[in-house]
């Protein structure tokens, strides 16, 4: 029949509590009653009072501490009694004459004799929470009780004062009342935010997407022999970017950064011009970071407060790196070894980021976000990459929240990209498309498998691999700058 015990909450200290015996059970009953009420009225009776109930009774002056044998004229003004002696058959006495004057009797230790049991208690502020294991266990009781104590919020206490108070600002019928508090309340409830993986469905519904693309495109192919002429004559480089835009968006999507970096050392290393470069990759960045961002923001990631202080120096810095790369276009000659070995250094910082030990972290949160985003938006539009690893590993090294910050990177990311992509488009005459569509379908292609696989690798052997790959193919760029100098 499982646990048949209706748990309620006495008002101790507007009752008279008597207790028998102060042995070393009498004590620990008293102090589990004292405990929770300091204002309890208690009276106890016992032959022989330890040291132990003398000293603690001293602390509490509501205590009354009668030295004699039990008679059945103690139980008077009394409403509960709870009894400790060492004696069987005194215990059956008192049960029988509490029960002749209606009073609720517990004999400690004796579930068979006791008409309630006490609880394992939790307490939080305001909150109690009475735990029984119907005499089962009192040693789980006091575990879970630990278990509780030590899990539940504190800050529970809090929302418990602020309903209180909202509480007694609503006004409107019962009903109202009752559906604005469930209202407010709602959010504790609200199922925790699942990692945003990609369900089959939504991955049927892509694929779908794509295949109807495919035939929309077999079906020009056929018609418009133009648009057949131009396919044929497609430069052979869109499908090796449409290959790398797919490798390094399955591993971004697995880290959480070196997108920007991977992909513009590739740009780099396939003879794109460094705003070209990194035109293509902040192009392809827009769509797959809108898409991360919006599922963050539905997702409630989002930290409001640091998306304002860092979007603006973050576009500022975004579009003045884009403008000054841009202008810069002739002199790719030089800019594109500078970038490399930008490019380089972040290889380092992902690598030696693979081997730092977790949990060596800084106290207290990272201050300076204005310069942060001006700064990791200025070199995301100049290298081609660095917002996720510059400002979301700064972040969360300064000691904030790792799931708020990605969310918000993500999503100031996605404006970022969208910011500096307009100066490049504006700003050069020259546009690689086959570079660009080929990034944008093979990173939009990668996002959501890149999402279900992301749990399945060791995020450590992935930074060490990025790592090494970037440092590879930024030290060639660099060496065959030197060797043509040379
Ligand atoms: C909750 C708590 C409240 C309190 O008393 O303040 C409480 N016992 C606590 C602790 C505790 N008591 C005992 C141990 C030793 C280990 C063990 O036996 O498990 C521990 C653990 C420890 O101290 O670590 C001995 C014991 N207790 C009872 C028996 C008899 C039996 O089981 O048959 C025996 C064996 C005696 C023997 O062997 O001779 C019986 C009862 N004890 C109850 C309450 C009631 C049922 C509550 C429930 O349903 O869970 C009930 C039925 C009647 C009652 O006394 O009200 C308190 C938690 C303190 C905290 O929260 O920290
Ligand atoms: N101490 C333990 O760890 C423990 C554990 C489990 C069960 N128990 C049982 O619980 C009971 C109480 O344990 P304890 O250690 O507190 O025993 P204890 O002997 O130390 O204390 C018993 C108390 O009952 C009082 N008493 C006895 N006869 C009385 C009377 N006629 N009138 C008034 N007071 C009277 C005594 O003066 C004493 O204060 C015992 O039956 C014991 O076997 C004890």
């Amino acid at each position: 029949m499982g646990n048949q015990l209706f748990p309620v909450f006495l008002k101790l200290n507007q009752m008279q509590t008597l207790v028998i015996g102060a042995g070393p059970v009498g004590l620990e009953k008293l102090q589990a009653v004292v405990r929770q009420s300091e204002q309890a009225r208690i009276k106890v009776v016992a032959a022989e009072i330890s040291d132990e109930v003398y000293a603690f009774a001293k602390e509490y002056p509501q205590i009354i501490l009668e030295h004699k044998n039990y008679e059945a004229a103690d139980l008077a003004g009394a409403d509960l009694v709870i009894a400790a002696t060492n004696n069987p058959a005194l215990n059956l006495r008192i049960v029988e004459d509490g029960h002749h004057a209606r009073l609720l009797v517990n004999i400690a230790d004796k579930p068979e004799l006791c008409d309630f049991y006490l609880g394992s208690i939790v307490k939080k502020g305001d909150l109690k929470i009475a735990i029984s294991t119907n005499g089962k266990s009192p040693t789980i009781a006091k575990r879970l009780k630990e278990l509780f104590q030590e899990h539940l919020p504190d800050g529970l206490d809090i929302t418990l004062q602020q309903m209180s108070k909202f509480r007694q600002t609503l006004d409107g019928d019962f009903q109202d009342k009752v559906q604005k508090l469930n209202e407010v309340s709602a959010v504790l409830v609200r199922p925790a935010a699942k990692s945003p993986s990609f369900p089959f469905f939504k991955w049927l519904v892509w694929l779908t997407i794509m295949l109807s693309l495919a035939i929309l495109l077999a079906i020009f192919w056929h018609r418009e022999p133009e648009f057949q002429e131009y396919l044929i004559n497609i430069d052979p480089i869109f499908y090796w970017f449409l290959l790398g835009g797919f490798i390094f968006a399955m591993v971004d999507g697995a880290i959480g950064m070196s997108y920007g970096v991977t992909s513009t050392a590739f740009s780099l290393s396939m003879g794109l011009p460094p705003a070209s470069a990194s035109m293509a990759v902040h192009l392809s960045e827009v769509l797959s970071n809108g898409i991360a961002g919006w599922m963050h923001y539905r997702m409630g990631n989002i930290n409001w407060k640091l998306f304002r202080l860092l979007i603006i120096p973050g576009v500022i810095g975004a579009v003045g790196g884009a403008f000054l790369l841009s202008s810069l276009e002739h002199y790719s000659a030089y800019t594109k070894p500078l970038v490399s070995v930008y490019t380089l250094i972040l290889g380092g910082v992902i690598l030696s980021k693979a081997f730092k030990k977790p949990g060596k972290r800084k106290n207290g949160k990272i201050k300076q976000i204005v310069p942060l985003g001006f700064f990791g938006g200025f070199i995301d539009a100049v290298g081609g990459g660095g917002w996720g690893s510059i400002v979301l590993s700064s972040l969360i090294a300064g000691g904030r929240n790792a799931r708020f910050s990605l969310g918000t990177v993500k999503i100031t990311r996605f404006f970022i990209a969208l910011m500096s992509s307009l100066t490049f488009i504006t700003m050069l005459k020259y546009v690689h498309w086959e570079a660009v569509g080929g990034l944008i379908i093979g990173s939009a292609l990668a996002a959501p498998i890149a999402a279900k696989v992301s749990n399945r690798i060791s995020v450590k052997s992935i930074m060490v691999a990025v790592g090494i790959i970037v440092i590879l193919v930024s030290l060639r760029s660099v060496i065959m700058f030197i060797l043509k100098v040379l």
